[in-house]
């Protein structure tokens, strides 16, 4: 990506952090807001799978409203003039946030505070028929108020539509390792990782190698939860370790996840409850077809890209509605 790349409407100030698809710049809107501008990289754009990971991202982000799904403002999925407009989180990733603590990691209430508000963007996405494949602290992002949106949806994809199971070493499932196909289950496995991670202090699994890796996220169990925190209320702890079930049916669902995370919060919890899902998932089928990291290569012609600049909060775009309680 050169630097002197220029996106109408937006004044780009400076790159604040490079992935292996896209630079990320700080920039401002013409309203003058800081917003974050993700760009792909030119090795992106030669790439058709990484362009078709990019381009992914791009409409899932701006297809998917949930408070806590970082909101994609506008984009463009592919070509030369790609781009996805988000909100600009001033701490970055948790992954980049966490070192930068004193502990080294969050307060309980504020773990379980993110951790409940990325189970509560799963839910969401598994209620619409759609799978992350991606959770990990490098895809999560916390405000200043200490609340956590869940982002890099290029590996997503709606299950009914298929897709290309991939994820990160450290947190892909079994399954995923089998190279089977990944469910909202698999996304729960690296909920679970997340989980020990943010209340345990540290990963379940090591390895050095994604040979080492694949060994332990096969054949070993983990600690249990309370005897890196004995804070954690047996619960959480309970269902931290069943999502790390190694048969994905053995698994909680997301939902009963942030449940349990919100009642250690000392919350009733609350249904969530979505505007007309089904519309959703037929109003704008998407393409993402093998897009896996890890996977094998694609054997399946992408279909062609819809042009998808959106417009920057038109208004029309919220389809989630806030969470009712019910009783
Ligand atoms: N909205 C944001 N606000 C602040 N910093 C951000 C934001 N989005 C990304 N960044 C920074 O840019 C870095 C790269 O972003 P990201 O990992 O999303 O890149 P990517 O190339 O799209 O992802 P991947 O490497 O998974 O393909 C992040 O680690 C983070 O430091």
């Amino acid at each position: 990506m050169s630097e002197d790349r220029t996106i109408p409407g937006y004044t780009l100030h400076r790159v604040i952090g490079r992935g292996n698809t896209s630079l990320v710049w700080l920039a401002t809107d013409a309203r003058k807001k800081e917003v974050a501008l993700k760009v792909p990289l030119p090795e992106t754009l030669r790439v058709q799978e990484a362009a078709e990971r990019f381009g992914n991202e791009v409409r899932l982000t701006l297809k998917f409203r949930h408070p806590h799904l970082v909101p994609g403002y506008a984009g463009t999925p592919f070509g030369p003039k790609a781009f996805l407009a988000i909100p600009y989180y001033s701490r970055g990733a948790l992954s980049e946030l966490l070192p930068q603590l004193p502990s080294g990691t969050l307060p309980l209430p504020e773990a379980l505070r993110v951790l409940a508000d990325v189970a509560s963007a799963l839910t969401y996405l598994h209620h619409q028929g759609a799978v992350h494949q991606d959770v990990k602290p490098q895809n999560v992002y916390v405000d200043e108020q200490g609340r956590a949106a869940l982002g890099d949806l290029g590996s997503a994809y709606f299950t009914a539509q298929g897709g290309q199971a991939s994820g990160s070493p450290f947190y892909m499932s079994p399954e995923v390792y089998h190279g089977e196909t990944s469910s909202a289950a698999s996304d729960v496995y690296s909920l679970g990782i997340t989980m020990y991670e943010l209340l345990g202090g540290e990963r379940p699994y090591h390895g050095n190698t994604y040979e080492e890796l694949m060994v332990a996220h096969l054949t070993r169990f983990p600690a249990p939860l309370l005897s890196l925190n004995p804070k954690v209320s047996r619960r959480v702890a309970r269902l931290a370790e069943l999502a790390l079930a190694k048969r994905p049916h053995d698994r909680p669902t997301a939902d009963a996840i942030r449940r349990a995370l919100l009642s250690a919060l000392g919350e009733t919890p609350a249904d969530e409850v979505y505007e007309d899902p089904d519309q959703e998932k037929e109003a704008a089928p998407v393409p993402a077809r093998q897009m896996g990291r890890h996977g094998p290569q694609s054997e399946t012609r992408p279909q062609t890209p819809e042009p998808a600049t959106a417009p920057e909060a038109s208004g029309k775009e919220s389809r989630w509605s806030l969470f009712k309680r019910r009783k």
